[in-house]
């Protein structure tokens, strides 16, 4: 065993490893093109929903003072927070930031359903047929959180809500994300309400993009303490 770890035996350069300064810069490069546009045009939808949608608004106030008071708010709330993670979840579905998914290609010959792929067929895993499926979400064209509850208010899971894809190569930055946006919407309610300006109309429709992003807005932040 080695006392530290400068003891140990160190790998030597060798640029058919991974390890390697352009392997680095598209890694980072990575993770800020899929991890912070993606967080953040899911938080903007959210901000959108809830100045359209005071009424919502309200009532995760009320489930935030409720449980989280004034003090931080921490992923451990979340499961004492029903209609608040009901209304984030429903704000991916509704959201659908990413409706076209990635591509993906068959891997080696493939019979699906009566279908023969050979292999290297591409494949689009579409989200939006799962995430605006009406035998799953029963108003799917609408933003209703209710689709994540049952008739007593408790949380329910969906197995078509999908915004982060689906096997081996689903988002690989999940957890983060939920996290992520768990903690900034609750802060941002907590301290904040969101409201249009006066005369504003709030148009739903995503711009057109690979992602789906809210339109621009103005928005007024109104301090809650
Ligand atoms: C609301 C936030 C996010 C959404 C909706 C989202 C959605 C997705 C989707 C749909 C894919 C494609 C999966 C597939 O090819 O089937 C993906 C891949 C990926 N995401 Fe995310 N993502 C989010 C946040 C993040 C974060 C925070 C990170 C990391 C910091 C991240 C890292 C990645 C990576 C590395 C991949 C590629 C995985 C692979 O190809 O194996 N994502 N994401």
């Amino acid at each position: 065993m080695y006392k530290t770890d400068r003891d140990k035996p160190q790998e030597k350069p060798n640029p058919e490893l991974y390890f390697t300064n352009e392997n680095l810069t598209v890694l980072v490069t990575d993770l800020f093109a899929a991890g912070m546009e993606t967080t953040s045009i899911t938080l903007r939808w959210g901000l959108l929903l809830m100045m359209k949608y005071p009424e919502i608004q309200k009532k995760v106030q009320r489930e935030i003072e409720k449980v989280i008071g004034l003090s931080e708010p921490k992923v451990s709330h979340r499961k004492d927070m029903p209609y608040t993670d009901a209304v984030i979840h429903e704000i991916q579905r509704f959201g659908n930031i990413v409706p076209n998914n990635l591509p993906h290609a068959t891997t080696q010959d493939v019979n699906f359903r009566g279908f023969f792929l050979p292999k290297g067929t591409h494949v689009m895993p579409l989200l939006t047929s799962v995430l605006y499926d009406k035998d799953h979400f029963i108003k799917a064209e609408e933003f209703y959180p209710e689709h994540f509850l049952d008739s007593r208010g408790n949380f329910v899971r969906k197995e078509a809500f999908m915004p982060f894809s689906a096997g081996k190569r689903s988002c690989a930055g999940e957890n983060l994300a939920k996290m992520e946006l768990f903690m900034f919407f609750t802060r941002l309610l907590q301290n904040f309400t969101i409201k249009a300006p006066l005369g504003a109309t709030l148009d739903l429709t995503p711009a057109v993009g690979f992602t789906a992003t809210p339109l621009a807005h103005e928005i007024c932040a109104i301090p809650r303490v």
